[in-house]
């Protein structure tokens, strides 16, 4: 399925070479179409720490700069697409690194959810917490059987912030997105296809890019210039919202990760993880 895409500069996608390729985050570019394929790559559940998610941003940011036609964006593990923040970062944080972390994640979020060519995202599996914010950030979502995708937040103890419920609010009915998130719900694949939270369903990974492909190339006939204005002007709002609040936005995160009763629960959630194996 890959053989077809090549790393290298091509026309649709200006000069875009593999050197923002990095082993965090995959990039190939299709000849034909301009369509990169971006493939998270951090076993074993892609959690994202800061690297993973500046090497992402910084993807996103050198599409943006070659005139990328769409982007779909994968995982390189068997079942999982991205399990979210890594828990590890955010159990007994350095303080500093916790603000890193939380600021990569509000830049990716702008450079994704306001990116101007249609993104596209491909659930091969998993897409739980910051996971699902990924799928949420991009303009469509398919996604294989058997897998769960959802905002777990107020069952880990703490509340999404505003540019959180902004992108599932831009994708899910109100009364959804209430249930959805007072409830920290997870949605198996046919649930979440039911609510809307995802628009396909694909039998395996290559359809799952397939589909992303096609609904892509719908775009094919409008022009790049009013795709990103009409895009701006509908999501703008939220993106403005965040970037007048980084610094509370930060510090709600930060509070909320500190809190000892989120430490308590996280030290337990982490040792439930492990003790899956046993
Ligand atoms: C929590 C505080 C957040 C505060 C945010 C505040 C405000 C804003 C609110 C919302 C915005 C969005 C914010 C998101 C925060 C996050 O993303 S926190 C991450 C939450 N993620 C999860 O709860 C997912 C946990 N993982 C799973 O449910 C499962 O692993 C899986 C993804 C369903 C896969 O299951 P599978 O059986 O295939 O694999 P394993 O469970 O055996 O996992 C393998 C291996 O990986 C470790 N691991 C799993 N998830 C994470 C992770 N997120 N970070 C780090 N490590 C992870 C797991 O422990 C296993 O390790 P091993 O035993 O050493 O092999």
């Amino acid at each position: 399925m890959i053989s077809f895409l090549m790393r290298r500069t091509i026309p649709r996608c200006r000069a875009y070479s593999s050197q923002t390729t990095s082993e965090l985050t995959k990039v190939e570019v299709n000849e034909k179409t301009g369509v990169a394929v971006v493939t998270l790559n951090r076993p074993p559940v892609n959690g994202l720490n800061v690297a993973a998610l500046r090497s992402l941003e910084k993807v996103i940011g050198d599409l943006e700069t070659n005139k990328c036609k769409g982007l779909i964006l994968s995982s390189s593990s068997k079942n999982i697409f991205c399990a979210g923040l890594d828990l590890t970062e955010i159990y007994k944080p350095d303080q500093e690194k916790l603000k890193s972390l939380w600021t990569a994640f509000q830049d990716l979020w702008i450079k994704l959810y306001g990116a101007s060519f249609p993104t596209t995202a491909a659930l091969n599996g998993h897409a739980i917490a910051g996971g699902c914010v990924l799928a949420l950030s991009c303009d469509y979502r398919v996604m294989v059987p058997n897998s769960s995708i959802g905002l777990n937040e107020t069952e880990l103890g703490i509340s999404p912030t505003a540019w959180i419920i902004a992108s599932m609010q831009n994708v899910l009915s109100k009364r959804s997105v209430e249930l959805a998130l007072l409830q920290g719900r997870i949605y198996k694949t046919n649930q979440a296809l039911e609510i809307g939270l995802i628009d396909e369903i694909a039998n395996d990974k290559d359809e799952t890019i397939k589909k992303c492909e096609e609904f892509i190339a719908k775009y094919s006939r409008v022009q790049s210039l009013a795709f990103s204005l009409t895009k701006r002007e509908l999501r703008g709002k939220a993106i403005s919202e965040l970037t007048s609040n980084r610094q509370g936005d930060l510090q709600f995160f930060v509070d909320s990760i500190n809190n000892p009763s989120v430490q308590k629960f996280l030290e337990k959630y982490l040792q439930s993880l492990k003790s899956k194996k046993n």
